[in-house]
């Protein structure tokens, strides 16, 4: 079987059906090939080829040439048909007929595969243009004569009536897209050459009805008669129409006039109005929330929306607003991230909101959220201060009452109108992270603590989270799990896209429980900083993990990285060891097990070597364990110095600032003896005793001594006596005079210094015992030299009175005065001295205020009443009011302490 593009031989083997004329196959070539050009086909459409004006292109297209040539009228036989394989004209007659594609000629032609072409017969031209002219415009399509017969047929004159318009409209339709078409290819035809002007000539005449006006603005040209004539002849020649026809042609005439208007009209040049923003509000500022936008466009519009002058414009860049002034360049999110929009992720069954499963709802029912009431003021706008906003409630017609509008707390309800909008106006796509799996970004800027996209999912029981964990989600490694209200749970596995959302140990965004409408609601809210157009949304998942097993490494980079999803684990390291051990007992095990099955004698070298490899990997892992354990000790036992040192300096401090004014005193009178040698290092302290003893008085009339009923404070003040000036007190800055070679042999340093050390009880043993006037032999050998030697002073006689007015004011300096000096019992330039002071009068109780650790002086502190009675708070400050009778009841019960507040009071 021949195919349509077989050879003239099988063409005419085709052909031979029988019915062919003679004279038809005389003119079909032997070789001639089948139409692959709607040309061939349309040369044998052409009935009449008299004078053919050819327009050949040549190569380089650059011109055409004009031939006019006699051609050999071929006779149409009267069976004929334009469709009939058989009557095609012979190939070297069809190669002389000259195609027109209009497409080609208005430069709107496509490289089509033919299969196609059959489709655009309409478009091509063939012949002599005088002929194609004709037959194009002066007959009417064989479809328009047959509806045009129909229409004759119709009786009804309402039917006909419509049957015309039909067809005038259809005929109109045509000639509109016929004259387009011919016009683009007449206009090319005459740009091309002189010689094409004549054709352009021809057709412009024949298109116009013979008016040369068209040709005339198409291509003036100086052959203007020669073509005049030809092409109004073909004009004149046209044949009769039909009367509907014709009315047809006139509307389809006014239209072309029109159409010729408009051609002939300069052409503007059309600029693109919008690109890559389109859409875009060219006052829209990606900082600012929606509802701000639009206050900034409306206003825009307001004004004349003009730009200002480059002038202004630099002095608001620099004395303007830094916020509007300078900002960082950015290249438009579309063209620095160009990432395919749409991840798909498999399995994801999206949720838009949350579902209750099983018995969660019942659960949700019983134990319904408390409510919460705002009452801000349309100024207020339910602003920071909203009561509503505090307590996470969304504000509704029911708890508030500011219209929706005035209202600044309903970010659900805002987010179900963005929802509604586009992809932009909803702002975040799943996006695919470095080792992270999914993860959510932002395609807008969200403003600090806006809200970003709800966590919604199944709610279900702890129950059933647990089943699913053991059953469905054995093997996952993604759990799409938050713990909810009332102990429930978001399965988020089927959920919104804040299922994607990334942890982070320093996070952009937060993760918060809302009320809406009394129901519980989860939701991602933008961090305080806010969020940047691109950037990867996460948030702080305080990761519970459910084992040890579920503990997962953390990837997302932050400088303060915990290192795992959720709290980091106290002895991660013995974990480790821990685990390690395990690994090594398991693997031991293993061994064992192994050889146990073989049948291996139990003294083989082979199990020897595998024991006593088992054996230094066991001891291995525990020295190992070992070693951490001591490290992990090590640091304890530092972090607890360091925080002992810390306390101690802090100590030190308090101590400092309390005795500042003294310290004062001395270094303003050491910066005036500056010339002074520096102090020497190893600095005695002061030793200073206090104790409180009675002290028996003579009675005024009977000379008889009396129980002691007061206190007395006696003060041991080790001083330092300066020879020839024994009654004089060294003071303290004196530790700064010039050395003297006996000061020198004075001032020994801590390793030269053989003086004994003196403590409280040494001084106070020795003191009894001068008291006692006996001498104890056996006493150390310090106390021994203080009794024997070192106490100048008389011993201390209880009722002597050996207190002197002096003595009482050397007390009052014994501050300054006894700083600094080593005594030293070998030592003659010091002398311990015992001054004997009356207790204040005040303080008439016995026993000593300082038993409560000196907290008796003053006011009670009301934790020594609570320490002592073990009342509370509210207690204390009841007694407190009540007065010192009460006061003087809770003594009673409370022991002397509580006495003795009560009178200091
Ligand atoms: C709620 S999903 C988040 C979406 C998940 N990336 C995905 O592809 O579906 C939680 C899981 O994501 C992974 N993931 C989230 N943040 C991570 C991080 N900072 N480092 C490592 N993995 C993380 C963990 O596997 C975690 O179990």
């Amino acid at each position: 079987m021949a195919s349509p593009t077989s050879t003239a031989s099988h063409s005419s083997c085709i052909t031979v059906d029988g019915d062919k004329q003679p004279g038809s196959r005389s003119s079909a070539s032997p070789t001639s090939t089948p139409p692959t050009s709607l040309g061939d086909e349309g040369s044998i459409l052409s009935d009449a080829m008299k004078m053919d004006t050819l327009v050949d292109m040549q190569d380089d297209g650059s011109a055409l040439q004009l031939q006019t040539q006699a051609q050999p009228t071929p006779q149409p036989t009267p069976a004929s048909t334009p469709n009939s394989e058989s009557k095609r004209p012979s190939r070297s007659s069809r190669a002389k007929v000259t195609t027109y594609n209009l497409q080609m000629l208005a430069g709107t032609s496509i490289h089509t595969p033919t299969k196609y072409l059959e489709k655009h017969h309409k478009n091509v031209l063939h012949g002599p243009i005088e002929e194609v002219l004709k037959a194009h415009t002066g007959t009417p399509p064989k479809k328009k004569r047959l509806s045009r017969l129909a229409i004759d047929d119709i009786n009804d004159p309402a039917e006909a009536q419509l049957a015309t318009e039909t067809a005038q409209a259809a005929q109109r339709r045509r000639s509109l897209r016929a004259t387009d078409l011919r016009k683009e290819a007449f206009r090319n035809l005459a740009a091309v050459g002189e010689a094409a002007s004549s054709v352009a000539q021809r057709g412009s005449e024949l298109i116009f009805g013979g008016s040369s006006k068209g040709y005339h603005t198409l291509r003036r040209t100086k052959s203007e008669g020669h073509l005049a004539e030809a092409g109004g002849s073909l004009t004149r020649g046209s044949p009769k129409r039909p009367r509907a026809y014709k009315a047809a042609e006139s509307d389809g005439e006014e239209d072309e006039q029109e159409d010729e208007k408009e051609y002939l009209e300069p052409k503007t040049k059309k600029w693109l109005a919008q690109g890559l923003y389109v859409g875009q509000h060219r006052e829209f500022d990606a900082r600012l929330s929606e509802a701000q936008n639009r206050v900034r466009i409306r206003r825009a519009k307001k004004g004349d929306g003009a730009l200002p002058l480059p002038m202004f414009a630099g002095e608001r860049m620099l004395n303007g607003d830094p916020r509007d002034a300078i900002r960082d360049f950015k290249l438009p999110f579309d063209t620095y991230n160009p990432l395919p929009r749409k991840v798909k992720v498999d399995g994801w069954v999206k949720l838009h909101k949350n579902r209750f499963i099983g018995e969660a709802s019942a659960l949700w029912k019983r134990d319904k959220q408390d409510s919460s009431q705002c009452y801000c003021s349309p100024e207020d706008g339910c602003g920071e201060a909203c009561h509503n906003r505090i307590m996470s409630y969304e504000c509704d017609s029911t708890n508030c009452r500011l219209t929706p509008e005035q209202c600044g707390n309903r970010p659900f309800a805002q987010l179900k109108k963005r929802a509604k909008g586009n992809g932009y106006d909803y702002g975040v796509e799943v996006m695919e992270t470095g080792g992270k799996g999914y993860g959510v970004r932002a395609m807008r800027t969200f403003e600090p603590h806006q809200i970003i996209v709800e966590y919604a999912g199944e709610i279900i029981t702890q129950a059933e989270c647990e089943t699913r964990m053991k059953k469905v989600y054995k093997k996952d490694k993604c759990y799409y799990l938050m713990s909810f209200d009332n102990k429930m749970i978001i399965d988020a596995t089927r959920g919104t896209i804040a299922r994607f959302v990334n942890h982070s140990c320093e996070p952009n965004c937060e993760m918060i429980k809302w009320t809406v409408s009394g129901e519980p609601r989860m939701a991602l809210f933008a961090g305080a900083r806010g969020i940047m157009t691109g950037d990867e949304l996460t948030y702080d998942y305080n990761f519970d993990p459910f084992s040890q097993k579920n503990i997962q490494e953390c990837m997302c980079g932050t400088r303060s990285c915990r290192g795992v999803l959720g709290p980091k684990p106290k002895h991660q390291n013995l974990n480790l060891a821990s685990s390690l051990i395990a690994g090594t007992k398991r693997k031991i095990q293993e061994v064992f097990s192994s050889m146990k099955g073989s049948a291996s004698p139990t003294n083989s070298p082979k199990k020897r070597k595998l024991t006593s490899i088992a054996a230094s990997t066991l001891t291995k892992a525990k020295n190992a364990v070992a070693e951490k354990e001591k490290q992990r000790e090590k640091i304890q036992q530092s972090a607890a110095d360091h925080a002992a040192q810390i306390a101690s300096r802090e100590n030190r401090a308090q101590r400092r600032s309390s005795s500042m004014t003294l310290s004062s005193r001395r270094s303003k009178f050491i910066r005036k003896t500056d010339r002074l040698p520096p102090r020497i290092s190893n600095r005695p302290t002061k030793v200073q005793f206090r104790r409180q003893v009675s002290k028996p008085k003579p009675d005024a009339r009977t000379g008889a001594l009396k129980a002691p009923n007061k206190t007395s404070r006696v003060s041991y003040i080790v001083k330092r006596n300066i020879p020839g000036n024994k009654s004089k007190r060294l003071p303290a800055f004196a530790t700064g005079y010039p050395l003297t070679p006996k000061r020198r042999r004075v001032f020994k340093s801590d390793s030269e210094d053989d003086s004994p050390n003196i403590t409280p009880a040494s001084l106070r043993s020795a003191t009894r015992a001068a008291a006692s006037g006996t001498t104890t032999s056996t006493k150390s050998s310090s106390t021994k030299a203080l009794t024997q030697s070192k106490l100048p002073f008389k011993p201390l006689n209880l009722g002597s009175g050996s207190k002197t007015p002096d003595d009482d004011d050397d007390d009052d300096d014994d501050d300054d005065e006894s700083m600094g000096f080593p005594p030293s019992d070998t030592d003659p330039d010091f002398e311990i001295e015992v001054v004997e002071k009356e207790a204040p009068k005040s303080r008439k109780t016995a026993g000593s205020v300082n038993t409560t650790s000196g907290r008796g002086r003053g006011r009670p502190k009301k934790n020594d009443i609570l320490r002592k009675t073990g009342a509370g708070v509210r207690k204390t400050y009841q007694q407190n009011a009540r007065g010192k009778g009460q006061a003087a009841a809770l003594s009673a019960a409370s022991g002397s302490t509580a006495r003795q507040i009560a009178n200091g009071d």
